[in-house]
């Protein structure tokens, strides 16, 4: 029995899959079990396995000795061989959810040629393509004989069409440096797609839909007849909506005028960078978003301080409350954006990620203001409910709004089966 194991390299956590392979066309995938280490970069990182059979997770372990992303991988590792006495060498295919593949487009086995081309991709991915990267070398040191695929985020929105995903600059500089949209978490708009059209028993090919992947990196997509059209990440996973630790989409110029000195124009070189590019990019990525303005990369504790407790200063809440209205905000230029370019015929409005997932507040205020779009009103019992694959939590007659739990670990390990097993 050869296992496939998948890992989802994320900006904050790592997410790991087992599955057995099947003859069986109908259900192609035995789950066997899924891991996730969680605050990878706010440390103690917390470990937490969800056995297949279980429907309950085990209870969470902290650990302070995992400090990235490697370290956490060779965590699994080790709990797979000594906890549930797998043997590593049984894992015939291991997937990696890769974020930025550039030119590629379609996944592709790692070896030294394309291990170095996406090295080469790092800088527009900076909180994953590294960590991808550092994971991918721990686990082919560690499974020699396993065969290491790359999933590619960027490779669903190959469908964006040229006035999309062209930036208007020098268009000579934007071809040479590849500078244009590429769009992210698409590993997890494919697997919601599919979802989506078993639930509405529609096929892919007929649907339109703006579907919203919001966690700790978060994203908004434009599902046109099936396909990529629009999404709201850029040439980075920075640009868009704000998250954990991101800007979401800013003034450019405002890198410049962070410092002082760089108000005005000049040849002064002196007087142009106090804050040069790298930390601002370091800034953009790593040291705003919720960490910026609340102190904490949990939305679910942000939404907890939003409402006012006892010993909470009017200030504090306001805080929190700020931090929420401006996520509600922020996605609904793209609802607005994305139904106007469906020209309203939209199937449904989906949520999804750990925040589109767990929380009925947001999901509640951003589909309130939606439904003048002609959206359901929101059956307050159905929103407050956890579910399965994809749910209904609208009421009425109107568009369809959705939640869908995404699984971007199974998303990769069936087209995997798909491509590669099945041949
Ligand atoms: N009950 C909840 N309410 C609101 N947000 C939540 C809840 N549970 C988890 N989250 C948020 O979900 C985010 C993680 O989402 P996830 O999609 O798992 O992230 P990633 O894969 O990008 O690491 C965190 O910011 C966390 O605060
Ligand atoms: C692309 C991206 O932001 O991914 P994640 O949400 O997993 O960090
Ligand atoms: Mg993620």
């Amino acid at each position: 029995m050869a296992y496939i194991l998948t890992v989802n390299t994320g900006s904050s956590s790592l997410k790991l899959s087992l599955f057995v392979p099947t003859e069986n066309d109908a259900q192609p995938l035995v789950h066997h079990l899924t891991a996730s280490i969680t605050s990878i970069s706010s440390p103690p990182a917390t470990f937490t396995v969800k056995p297949a059979e279980q429907a309950v997770s085990t209870t969470p372990e902290k650990h302070d000795d995992i400090h990235d992303h490697s370290a956490a991988f060779s965590r699994f590792l080790e709990f797979l061989e000594r906890d549930c006495s797998i043997d590593k060498s049984k894992i015939g295919h291991v997937c990696h959810r890769v974020v930025h593949g550039g030119k590629y487009d379609e996944p592709v086995v790692v070896n030294e040629k394309s291990f170095s081309k996406i090295s080469r991709l790092s800088d527009l991915a900076p909180l994953h393509n590294g960590a991808a990267l550092s994971v991918i070398k721990v686990c082919s040191d560690a499974l020699p004989d396993a065969v290491s695929v790359a999933y590619f985020d960027t490779i669903f929105h190959k469908s964006l069409p040229p006035h999309i995903y062209t930036y208007p600059i020098n268009p000579k500089i934007a071809q040479e440096r590849g500078l244009r949209k590429y769009g992210f978490h698409g590993i997890s708009y494919a697997y919601i797609l599919n979802a989506v059209s078993t639930h509405l028993s529609k096929p892919p090919s007929s649907l339109n839909l703006i579907l919203l992947h919001l966690g700790s990196g978060a994203s908004a997509c434009c599902i046109r007849s099936g396909k990529s059209y629009d999404t709201s990440m850029g040439l980075t996973p920075v640009s868009g909506l704000p998250g954990a630790t991101r800007s979401g989409a800013i003034d450019p110029n405002l890198i410049f005028h962070y410092t002082n000195k760089a108000n005005k124009i000049t040849h002064d070189p002196s007087l142009v960078v106090d804050v040069p590019v790298t930390l601002a990019e370091d800034v953009l990525n790593r040291k705003s978003g919720w960490k910026a303005l609340c102190g904490t990369t949990d939305f679910a504790e942000i939404i907890d301080k939003a409402e006012l407790h006892k010993g909470d200063t009017e200030e504090q809440k306001n805080t929190y409350r700020l931090a929420f209205d401006i996520f509600v905000d922020r996605i609904l230029n793209y609802v607005g954006a994305y139904f106007v370019k469906l020209g309203g015929e939209v199937d449904a409005l989906v949520f999804s990620g750990g925040i589109g997932e767990k929380s009925w507040q947001l999901r509640k205020a951003v589909s309130e203001r939606a439904k003048c779009l002609g959206f359901q009103s929101i059956d307050d019992a159905a929103n407050k409910k956890s579910g399965n694959g994809a749910w209904d939590i609208g009421t009425g007659t109107g568009k369809r709004v959705l939640v869908c739990e995404t699984d971007e670990q199974y998303e990769m390990a069936r087209q995997l089966c798909e491509a590669v097993l099945k041949k």
